[in-house]
């Protein structure tokens, strides 16, 4: 069946490009989208925002929150735990006020794609691998950092699998030490008494540490505070992003690092001597490959290229953070390069994060109308788009800002696009892609094929080399970690089912939890 399924993929493959073919030739509604944004025309209308209806495990985490509990949640690629989070944080901010919830991640992309800051930089950790203690003496002559845990009320964490267990452990001493006076320390809160609400999935990237011996701790799920931290941990079952079951088995068992025959050949399918769709972006583990392709590919169009410089505002201690961003310093783009927008501008439209397209021309806009004085080294002029979806638009700035709390402390303003002929796994942690190539010999960690090849929607938009089975593999912590998390959940599963059959009483799904020890 997957045999067949694979020969599917190809002949689909062929037909979609013979059709994207004859769709440039009609060149249909070129001006279309572009004229109603800036030019007065009638585009098309935005479609009725859908409501969204929550899984029985979203409601779960909704309501723990909603309690005031602090939760871990945990989930494969694409279950929704950065669109929960977003509620979330809304959520929080109006039970605590908005300048007490702190949102974070330990990547500046991951942190910039929630409006958030880092954690190193929320924490006031600086740089440096330091022991708990001196991390603590560091934060202590931080004045800013002490106000930070001592005004926190709700702590946002996401893409934990990036976090290691040292510094997981090294947060949780900082914020008891620093919020809880009681003098006993057997005494003393957990977190200092923070809500903390951790999000992420261990099979995806692990931290970047320095020097590992054999024993040593890598993941926060190690570190000691951890079964401590939280009143639920829960894992998101239902996978969004993509629809096709056989696609979403393929990808569970990539995640946990199995090499299935049959899922094998299905993946070779994927690899056919075709070559790949001009609009996939290929995803590599090394930066230094994508920007040698991005700039390669630039060139050979021999077009007129126009940089956009960003613009930013702030203290260079929080600027950092914009720097190590999805923004760019420089936007260096032309008339033909393969583009990708780097923010959801309108996610009923499929303008999100994630979504390729072609620029079509450098359009003059009226003097100043987008303060873009200084941005372009070719003046008043915005890049016109044409998405893969078909839409059409000329892109505006953007802006990226870092809070800290509820206060704005730096902020960057930068056309929301990258070249997107080629983009890092490390950087597509997070998006979502309609076609993506990706040579699999070449990636060296943990989780990387998952994180890669779980980004696509469909498998006809999914094209490999280099298939090397050994490749596919997952961290032997991990999955132990999920193994004993799931006999955890099953466990409360069956007394929840005992339970229900008692009182015969029908209700709601029954989900995999595991509860604060
Ligand atoms: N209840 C829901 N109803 C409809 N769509 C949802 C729901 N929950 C999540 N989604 C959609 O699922 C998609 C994937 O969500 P999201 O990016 O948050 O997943 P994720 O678990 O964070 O993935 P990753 O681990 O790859 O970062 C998004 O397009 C989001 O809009």
């Amino acid at each position: 069946m997957k045999l067949i399924f694979s020969y599917a993929i190809t002949a689909c493959r062929h037909f979609s490009s013979q059709a994207a073919a004859f769709d440039k030739k009609k060149g249909s509604n070129f001006f279309f989208f572009k004229n109603k944004k800036k030019y007065g025309g009638n585009g098309p209308k935005t479609p009725p925002r859908p409501k969204i209806k929550w899984t029985d495990e979203q409601k779960q985490v909704l309501d723990a929150v909603g309690n005031g509990q602090s939760v871990f949640i945990t989930g494969s690629a694409g279950t929704g735990k950065t669109f929960i989070l977003e509620h979330i944080i809304k959520k929080l901010r109006k039970i605590h006020g908005r300048s007490r919830v702190y949102v974070t991640a330990p990547t500046g992309v991951a942190a910039c794609a929630l409006n958030g800051q880092t954690l190193h930089s929320f924490a006031g950790l600086g740089i440096g691998d330091l022991d708990r203690q001196s991390l603590l003496d560091r934060v202590l002559l931080d004045r800013r950092a002490c106000y930070r845990w001592k005004k926190v009320k709700a702590l946002i964490i996401d893409e934990t699998s990036m976090v290691d267990a040292n510094l997981f452990d090294s947060l949780e001493h900082i914020a008891r030490t620093l919020r809880d006076d009681e003098t006993n320390e057997l005494d003393k809160k957990i977190w200092g008494g923070i809500q903390l609400i951790v999000s992420g999935d261990f099979f995806q990237l692990p931290p970047v540490l320095k020097r590992t011996k054999k024993n040593d701790k890598v993941y926060a799920f190690e570190a000691d505070c951890w079964s401590a931290s939280f009143d639920l941990q829960i894992e998101l079952t239902t996978v969004f992003r993509q629809s096709d079951s056989l696609l979403i088995q393929l990808l569970q068992g990539i995640r946990k690092g199995e090499n299935d025959p049959e899922d094998l050949k299905l993946l070779e399918g994927c690899c056919s001597g075709y070559e790949p769709d001009p609009s996939a972006v290929r995803l590599y583990p090394r930066i230094a490959d994508v920007n040698k392709v991005n700039l390669e590919k630039m060139k050979s169009l021999e077009n007129k290229v126009y940089v956009y410089k960003a613009q930013d505002l702030g203290d260079e201690q929080w600027m950092r953070q914009l720097k190590s961003g999805i923004a760019p310093d420089e936007l260096e783009i032309c008339v033909g390069a393969r583009v990708m927008l780097i923010k959801n501008i309108n996610p009923w439209r499929k303008l999100v994060n994630g979504a390729t397209g072609m620029v079509m021309e450098l359009c003059k806009v009226s003097e100043n109308q987008y303060g873009m004085s200084n941005m372009c080294d070719h003046g008043d002029v915005l890049p016109f788009v044409k998405f893969d979806s078909g839409l059409e638009l000329v892109v505006e700035p953007e802006e990226w800002v870092v809070m800290d709390g509820d206060k704005v402390v730096a902020r960057r303003r930068q056309i929301p696009l990258i070249l997107s002929w080629a983009l890092s796994i490390h950087k597509c942690q997070g998006m979502t892609l309609d076609k993506l190539h990706t040579d699999l010999s070449r990636v060296f960690d943990f989780g990387m094929v998952y994180v890669a090849l779980s980004r696509v929607r469909s498998l006809g938009g999914l094209y490999l080399s280099g298939l090397e089975p050994s490749k596919i593999k997952a961290h032997p912590k991990v999955l132990e970690f999920y193994h004993t998390f799931n006999s955890e959940q099953d466990e409360k599963k069956k007394a929840l089912i005992a339970d229900r059959n008692e009182s015969s009483s029908s209700g709601q799904t029954i989900t995999r939890i595991t509860s604060k020890k």
